[in-house]
């Protein structure tokens, strides 16, 4: 039991999927898991544990924003002993070539800073996704028709963004999407020996203005949930 996440030991599993949106972990704990279990609702933030396939997992939201995933990552790693963390959330496209609905998984994650900014100094430290997870994924991808992105997103600290500048470097350094995670997840599973990958779907687009309703954002992502459980258990 932590400050922030009351489970007991042994009721989560050694991989955690983590949305943003508390209650896309609990629409996707009773969505895909065998006999899901309620391991924590400190502060409304829902944590399940079930299993897929026969495989122990563990769903569990991260708020919104590097701080508030900051927490909750760092009390799964460090007091829970969990190894997986696979990030399932929802992103802004930044390209033409990236649609509404489209699934990113992010190889890296650039950031103006993180939570970790303040240990790493002056070290521009380059956030990257767990190779062999993000493997995985592009095969459960492929194995389900589906052509996801996959290369650089961008972890950002403001949702009402006033730097339209900066965003317009990021696409043109060809940035897929924005985010708020991300580069956090990364950083910390570097620097724990953990594995993290983000499984990502395009909710709004900053180029064209289209935008998702909330119950979509909540609900509607069955893909990358699919694909996150196949990539942290391949057959
Ligand atoms: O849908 P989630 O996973 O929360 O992800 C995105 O949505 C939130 C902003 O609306 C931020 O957390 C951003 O990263
Ligand atoms: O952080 C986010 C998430 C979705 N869409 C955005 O524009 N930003």
């Amino acid at each position: 039991m932590t400050i922030h996440i009351s489970a007991r030991p042994g009721d989560i599993a050694d991989t955690v999927l983590m949305p943003g949106d508390p209650l896309r972990a609990r629409w996707a704990a009773e969505q895909f898991l065998d006999a899901p279990r309620c391991i924590n609702e400190t502060r409304g933030m829902l944590g399940y544990t079930g299993t897929w396939r026969g495989h122990r997992v563990t769903i569990h939201g991260s708020g919104m924003g590097m701080a508030s995933l900051s927490i909750y990552a760092n009390e799964l790693i460090r007091d829970f002993g969990v190894r997986t963390l696979i990030r399932i959330g929802s992103c802004g496209g930044m390209q033409p070539h990236v649609k509404l609905r489209d699934v990113i998984l992010a190889m890296t994650a650039s950031a103006v800073s993180t939570p970790s900014s303040t240990i790493l100094r002056e070290l521009n430290f380059a956030p990257c996704a767990d190779w062999t997870l993000l493997a995985a994924a592009a095969g459960a991808a492929d194995a389900r028709g589906i052509a996801p992105h996959v290369g650089g997103i961008y972890s950002s600290d403001t949702f009402y963004d006033e730097r339209p500048d900066l965003n317009e470097e990021m696409t043109r350094h060809g940035i897929l999407a924005v985010e708020m995670e991300t580069a956090e997840l990364y950083t910390l599973a570097a620097r724990h020996g953990a594995r993290a990958l983000s499984v990502l779907t395009v909710s709004d687009h900053l180029q064209t203005g289209e935008a998702l309703d909330s119950t979509a954002r909540e609900t509607g992502f069955a893909d990358m949930v699919e694909i996150a459980l196949a990539a942290a258990f391949p057959d």
